[in-house]
């Protein structure tokens, strides 16, 4: 999608934003007075909450009633209360997840105000925690003057609409927060469109929490003025969304799989010279980005935010003996990380899937480095990459103490120790790739001659040298190569005699 598009789309929400905000001005009826929210006994427990979030719309509309789908993505969240349900584990796990989320939430660009957890079998299918510590958040967002509560996990519409009706201030999900990070970072044309599909594929079901709201207001203004029946029968706004919704999320589809055609294509062309592939995979903030820029002067932005890499980064880099491979930095992962993300960068991630080998950083200065490991494994498992050859380097040891490093040890024995930062074991981290990528495997021995330099060259790069001599019409080699390579070779297949 190009920015004049994306521009059109927001103009257009704001337009609708400002409208409907233009209307609530003017509307001499209170909407606490409209038709539904009288109170009706005769209804059954489904329509009471849909008039629930009427009267939460009505009663806090400048919190609320502007959240469309289209502002959404450029929510900006500032003084926030995080909440968390802790289910299982130790309470270290939970105080762990907390702090995860005040990290995303930093990066998010929000100052973390206060953070609560509270022990349940699980989370209250109404308001996530349960009714009583609802209300004491309540207290704690008046008296710190947060604006935003995030929840630490994916919540059901309705959980969103009750908390936001007892807390009176906007209320967000873990996912929809890693989603505003996602959509702050992405900069290429492909990372914002699969951000955007990742986004929409979010809010379609949420579309009755969210956008229903200015649907029934807009209905509202034209049952009080034009009449029923003006915007067309049966016609409600939220359907007329939904249906937008659905084409976009179509038309992404279609753009973002154009894309994808042309990395396949070229990654192809590098498969048909046989250079061999790393792809650096790990958790968010593990180094990834540093590490790629050791190996190979790539300069990619290093950041001490989580989520700081969206696209991936190809660089060339070489082995101690001379081969040539490429190294790719791609998108972290997360605890948890939303299945709409990794639906959307399904294409992306394919180059980790396609890779000879998968080098995957561990920040060895987390307090949970094999946790992070699990969980980058689930997201591998989930992309078809758990077949990739895997690597596990440990990275930041300049940040360990000596006791982290033992216990580690023991627990990843055939890793390796690196520090990204100082260069420490990065030429053993080479060995150790060179060593693990596949091997060219035919043997050849071939008269090249003067003026095919160039094949020269190419087999010294790309394979392995075993002997090499200058006669009087060419260059002797006798070497191992890929079957490309030595396809290419055959016409310079060496006499019996040789020189
Ligand atoms: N102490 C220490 N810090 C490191 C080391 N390597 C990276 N860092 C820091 O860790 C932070 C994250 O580094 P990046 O290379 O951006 O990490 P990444 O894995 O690419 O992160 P994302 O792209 O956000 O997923 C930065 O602040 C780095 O300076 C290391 O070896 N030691
Ligand atoms: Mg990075």
């Amino acid at each position: 999608m190009t920015t004049a598009q994306n521009r059109a789309i927001l103009d257009e929400a704001e337009a609708r934003v400002d409208k409907a905000a233009r209307a609530r001005a003017q509307d001499p009826t209170p909407a606490p007075t409209t038709p539904w929210d009288a109170p009706d006994d005769s209804t059954g427990s489904y329509v009471k909450e849909e008039r629930g979030a009427l009267r939460r719309v009505a009663g806090l509309s400048t919190e609320l009633t502007d959240v469309t789908e289209v502002e959404y993505r450029q929510l900006r969240l500032e003084r926030v209360v995080l909440v968390g349900v802790w289910t299982e584990g130790t309470a270290v796990d939970a105080h762990r997840s907390l702090a995860e989320l005040a990290a995303l939430a930093e990066t998010a660009g929000s100052q973390v105000l206060d953070a609560l957890v509270q022990r349940r079998d699980k989370p209250d299918p109404a308001t996530y925690v349960g009714s009583g510590k609802a209300a004491e958040l309540r207290d704690v967002v008046a008296a710190t003057g947060a604006d935003t509560v995030i929840c630490d996990g994916e919540l059901a519409p309705g959980q969103l609409n009750q908390l936001e009706k007892i807390l009176k201030v906007k209320v967000v999900d873990r996912t929809a927060l890693i989603l505003d990070i996602f959509a702050q970072h992405a900069t290429s044309r492909e990372g914002k469109a699969q951000v955007e599909l990742a986004q929409m594929q979010y809010m379609l079901p949420r579309l009755r929490g969210w956008g229903e709201s200015l649907s029934r207001q807009a209905g509202g203004r034209v049952a009080g003025g034009g009449g029923i029946g003006t915007r067309g029968p049966g016609e409600t706004k939220i359907e007329t969304d939904r249906r937008r919704i659905r084409a976009r999320v179509s038309k992404l589809r279609k753009e973002i799989a154009g894309m994808a055609t042309a990395r396949t294509t070229q990654r192809n062309s590098r498969d048909r010279n046989a250079t061999p592939s790393v792809a650096i995979a790990g958790y968010t903030n593990a180094g990834k980005s540093s590490l790629l820029n050791q190996l190979t002067d790539a300069g990619v932005l290093v950041q001490d935010a989580l989520f700081a890499t969206l696209d991936p980064t190809v660089r060339r880099a070489q082995t101690p003996d001379g081969r040539e491979f490429t190294v790719t930095d791609t998108v972290g992962f997360v605890r948890h990380l939303p299945h709409q993300l990794v639906d959307a960068f399904r294409s992306t991630l394919e180059e980790v899937a396609a890779a000879d080998l998968l080098v995957h950083v561990v920040d060895g200065s987390d307090p949970d480095p094999l946790g992070q490991i699990d969980a980058v494994r689930v997201v591998l498992n989930e992309i078809d990459a758990a077949a990739v050859p895997e690597l596990i380097v440990v990275n930041k040891v300049d940040a360990m103490t000596e006791d982290d490093v033992l216990a580690l040890r023991q627990a990843l024995p055939g890793a390796a120790w690196v520090s990204a930062r100082t260069g420490e074991g990065i030429e053993a981290l080479r060995d150790v790739i060179a060593a693990r990528l596949p091997h060219p495997d035919v043997d050849v021995e071939v008269l090249v001659p003067y003026d095919r330099g160039d094949l020269v060259a190419r087999v010294h790069r790309d394979g392995e040298v075993i002997e090499e001599r200058h006669g009087a019409t060419g260059t002797l080699l006798t070497a191992r190569v890929a079957p490309a390579l030595a396809a290419v070779l055959e016409d310079y297949a060496a006499p019996v005699a040789g020189i």
